[in-house]
């Protein structure tokens, strides 16, 4: 080959060629796709980064942001980077079981830093509309830049692997020889003890038959694993539906205050970024709705408490309905950080005027401090969250059955602590984000049993949707559970215990 004054050049046969068609010139190279970039593409590697923080105790909703800003994606590639990210953990159930199939050894014995890249290839194979030949190749050069030259030899023939079966194929695979609840485990990427506790309490709301069981089971599992939609809740008299609208949310048909916003971020809404409105889970804003549409004592100007309130949603609706019925709610959190939180959550509302009290202090030891003294009392109880799995991709994989068993203690004593609280003839609302049935009935049915100074009242003619009509399927009573798979909710357990007058 020789070069030639006037451009191009000669090849080995002494003919003339454009510059262009010299070897490496050109757009066109002679290496494969995954070679021509020897890092992976930057969203990927956000995903991995954020996984990887999230395996060393990180929340994903809280290190996606921060990673998205540094690697300066927007749009559809921090769009991309949300879905892996989320959805690789969210599914590493399932994952796990096939990629132990692919590589022949249990996952126990892949480097942690491996398995996450072997996670984010699964999941664009299994479940993303990403051809399964760009997966592999992109994962595996994300594999080269983040776990070495030596692991992406072992991706790249794991992930081939995976890409020669259908995600169905591979379910049927690893979940054959297993019993129905560790197969649903599987399948549907949950640990078995939860899918036991969500049977339960699907159980104990009211379906007794075994297939219809095993069906809501499903639905539930799948709701799970469904991103949700973003919802606002626009605070009483702070704000209103129409302004979210106005914004590009679409009005709720469940929550009279909510909101659901299609897409975008919401803190480009000036009504989230002053906190006169906020993302709430419509099941949240429902209890808050309900316990403040209560009759309590009948006294003109109450006295509200929320006992448990960090970070300060269900508060801020409070404090908002309550100065709408003239009367004031006070707010307690243990946690001084949290109870920054929350006055961060309130500063529309104390801005606006709204009276409300907020201290730091441990609920346990109110209704000793301040017996006899609220008209109604929340209690927003520290729980599992396993009814708000869907928007916390990693809490599944966090929580073990011990947690139910410190968590019922801390239940069960606010509980106390809250009717205690709670002047006589008034209210207390229980309330949990988990539908497991050790934090919701038998903490209640515990409390009925250790007082003799407590009533259950039905709960549900309170949950009223945007036109006004009782929230559809709310079970048998008297408590209500509402569930993602039948009210597009978090699994929100409430309870109304009324304190008799003696
Ligand atoms: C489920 S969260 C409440 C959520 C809140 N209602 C909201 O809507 O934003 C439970 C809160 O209880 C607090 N907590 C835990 N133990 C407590 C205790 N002994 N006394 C008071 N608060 C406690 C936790 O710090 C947490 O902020």
């Amino acid at each position: 080959m020789s070069e030639n004054p006037s451009g191009g050049y000669r090849d080995a046969k002494g003919r003339q060629r454009p510059e262009s068609r010299r070897h490496g010139a050109g757009k066109r190279t002679a290496t494969r796709p995954a070679d021509r970039r020897r890092g992976g593409d930057p969203a990927r590697k956000v995903a991995w980064q954020v996984i990887r923080a999230v395996a060393d105790g990180a929340y994903a909703n809280l290190e996606l942001p921060k990673a998205l800003r540094t690697a300066e994606l927007h749009g559809r590639d921090a769009g991309f980077a949300t879905e892996l990210t989320y959805g690789a953990i969210r599914m590493r159930g399932l994952y796990d079981a096939i990629i132990e199939f692919a590589a022949g050894r249990p996952v126990s014995q892949i480097d942690p830093p491996v398995l996450d890249t072997l996670r984010i290839g699964a999941h664009q194979i299994l479940n993303m509309r990403v051809p399964a030949h760009a997966a592999a190749s992109e994962t595996v050069a994300l594999a080269r830049e983040v776990n070495g030259a030596g692991a992406s030899g072992f991706v790249n023939a794991v992930l081939r692997r995976i890409t020669e079966r259908t995600r169905e194929e591979w379910i049927a695979e690893v979940t054959a020889g297993r019993d129905r609840i560790d197969a649903l485990a599987v399948e549907h990427s949950h640990p078995a003890w939860v899918v036991r506790a969500l049977r339960g309490a699907l159980r104990a709301g009211g379906i007794t038959d075994d297939a219809e069981l095993d069906t809501a089971l499903v639905k539930l599992l799948e709701a799970d694993n469904a991103p949700p939609a973003v919802s606002l809740v626009a605070r009483p008299g702070l704000a209103t539906v129409a302004e979210l609208v106005e914004a590009g949310a679409e009005a709720s048909t469940l929550s009279p205050v909510g909101a659901t916003l299609p897409g975008g971020d919401p803190a480009d809404i000036p009504a989230v970024r002053q906190t006169r409105a906020a993302v709430q889970d419509e099941g949240s804003q429902l209890v808050a709705l309900a316990l403040a549409a209560a009759d309590a004592t009948g006294t003109d100007a109450e006295e509200w408490l929320d006992l448990c309130a960090g970070p300060g949603g269900k508060a801020a609706l409070l404090a908002t309905l309550a100065a709408q019925q003239d009367s004031v709610l006070f707010v307690n959190e243990v946690s001084e950080h949290r109870t920054d939180l929350i006055r961060r959550t309130l500063s529309a509302a104390i801005d606006s005027g709204i009276e409300v009290m907020v201290g730091t202090g441990d609920g346990r030891e109110l209704g000793a401090e301040e017996p006899d003294t609220y008209d109604k009392v929340l209690v927003d109880a520290p729980c599992t969250g396993l009814g708000a799995l869907r928007r916390r991709p990693e809490a599944r994989w966090r929580r073990t059955p011990a947690d139910v068993t410190t968590l019922t203690r801390l239940q069960g004593e606010l509980l106390g602590s809250a009717l205690d609280a709670a002047k006589p003839g008034g209210l207390v609302a229980y309330v949990t984000c988990s539908p497991h049935v050790a934090e919701t009935a038998e903490i209640v049915r515990a409390a009925v049993e250790d007082r003799d100074d407590v009533t259950v009242e039905d709960a549900r003619p309170l949950f009223r949707d945007a036109a006004g009509e009782q929230v559809a399927d709310l079970g048998d009573g008297p408590t209500v559970q509402l569930w993602p798979h039948v009210h597009n909710t978090d699994a929100m357990f409430f309870a109304l215990l009324r304190k008799k007058i003696r």
